[in-house]
């Protein structure tokens, strides 16, 4: 079930794995430039798992540009809760997605470019790519005091975050990837990764925080399509290929069969929340009936995004212990949300709502 367009558009240089035992040919070198046509996060991110999944780069490489809607993308290993403001993301449309690549938090609007460079494993090399990222800027704007830093992010005068990377490494088939801030929001990137929530343990990988600017700001000729322009021809030139940019539509099935599933995946909780690494989390409330206030504290134990399990302290024992059990058990196995509070409020109302007079007297939590 190959598809025989996304071959006649992309061979030579792609030589598409077997699938359901359909063979095509041997690898051809050469290389490829594709854009998306979508800015859709999900949509994006499906393609470069595509690609990595069908293709067979042994003397290929492909490079992929891509630009999404807001978004804020996390590592592989993060907890969404630690990285980001998820309800300023919820109120501002801002999509979040977690990416199979490890590191860090990064915000994408249209302002933001991503390149993924794929190649063999072997000839995998994020800073020849970035060289290469270097190199093209350098072609629009001469003077521009860029460097790629240890850690292979792009830095304007040695010290302004312009770009970061992450990769992926399969068993053959390898891809870096990385951003270019052109013209991104400049609030709502700070804003969107500056998480509200505390009191969160765990293993996760953290972000590096860093002092960020866009290009543009250095100078108005760096604008988005410009850069990408500078980096097709910049590719092309050291690939020897002509510096032609195929456009791709991910939702193309012809082209990418099989890509729904990936896309429906990267969307789904499962895969946003669900893949969380495992947290602990402890917050303290005060739960006002009529006229006492009670002090809680909460402890949370999370995997995959689930509560796994939770213990209750109040203080006097206020509460019969078989109503704390029935509380425990009422969140146990309950999605994690950011708001504790509400998450205790219906664990309240579930485990009263047989005692109407408790509920009706109006119990609710303040947190402190
Ligand atoms: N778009 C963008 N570009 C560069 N730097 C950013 C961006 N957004 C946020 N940041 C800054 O980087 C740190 C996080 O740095 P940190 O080093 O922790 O993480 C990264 O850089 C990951 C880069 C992932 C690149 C992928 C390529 C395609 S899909 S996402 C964050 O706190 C901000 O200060």
């Amino acid at each position: 079930m190959l598809t025989r367009s996304f071959l006649k558009n992309y061979l030579p240089v792609l030589c598409l794995r077997k699938i359901s035992g359909a063979g095509f040919g041997s690898p051809v070198r050469g290389g490829v430039i594709l854009q998306s046509v979508s800015s859709d996060v999900y949509a994006n991110l499906a393609v470069e798992d595509w690609i990595h999944d069908n293709t067979d780069l042994k003397d290929g490489h492909v490079l992929f540009i891509w630009r999404n809607s807001h978004a804020v993308v996390i590592g592989r290993h993060q907890n969404p809760w630690v990285e980001c403001n998820l309800k300023l993301m919820r109120q501002r449309g801002i999509q979040l997605a977690r990416r199979r690549s490890g590191g860090g938090t990064v915000y994408h609007d249209l302002g933001n470019v991503n390149f993924t460079f794929f190649t063999s494993k072997k000839k995998y090399d994020r800073m020849e790519n970035l060289k290469l990222v270097i190199k093209a800027l350098k072609t629009v704007q001469p003077e521009l005091a860029v460097s790629a830093t240890k850690r292979y992010d792009l830095v304007l005068d040695g010290n302004f975050k312009i770009s970061g990377t992450a990769a992926k490494l399969g068993r053959t088939i390898a891809y870096h990837h990385c951003t270019l801030l052109c013209n991104a929001d400049g609030s709502l990137l700070p804003a969107a990764l500056k998480s509200p929530y505390h009191g969160i343990k765990s293993n996760a990988t953290t972000s590096v925080p860093a002092s960020v600017k866009n290009l543009l700001d250095v100078d108005p000729a760096l604008t988005c399509e410009v850069v990408v322009d500078a980096m097709a021809t910049e590719y092309a030139a050291q690939h020897q290929i002509d510096g032609k940019v195929k456009l791709v539509d991910p939702a193309d099935e012809t082209v990418f069969p099989g890509i729904g599933n990936k896309y429906t995946e990267l969307q789904s909780w499962q895969w946003i929340y669900g893949k969380t690494p495992r947290f602990d989390v402890s917050s303290c409330f005060q739960l006002v009936y009529r006229q006492s206030r009670l002090d809680v504290k909460l402890h949370m134990n999370v995997v995959g995004g689930v509560i796994e399990s939770c213990s209750l302290d109040l203080a006097n024992q206020y509460l019969p212990a078989e109503m704390c059990e029935k509380l425990r058990n009422n969140l146990t196995g309950r999605r994690f949300c950011p708001d504790e509070i509400l998450l205790l409020e219906s664990a309240l109302v579930k485990t009263y709502s047989g005692d109407l007079e408790l509920y009706n007297g109006g119990i609710c939590c303040v947190k402190r």
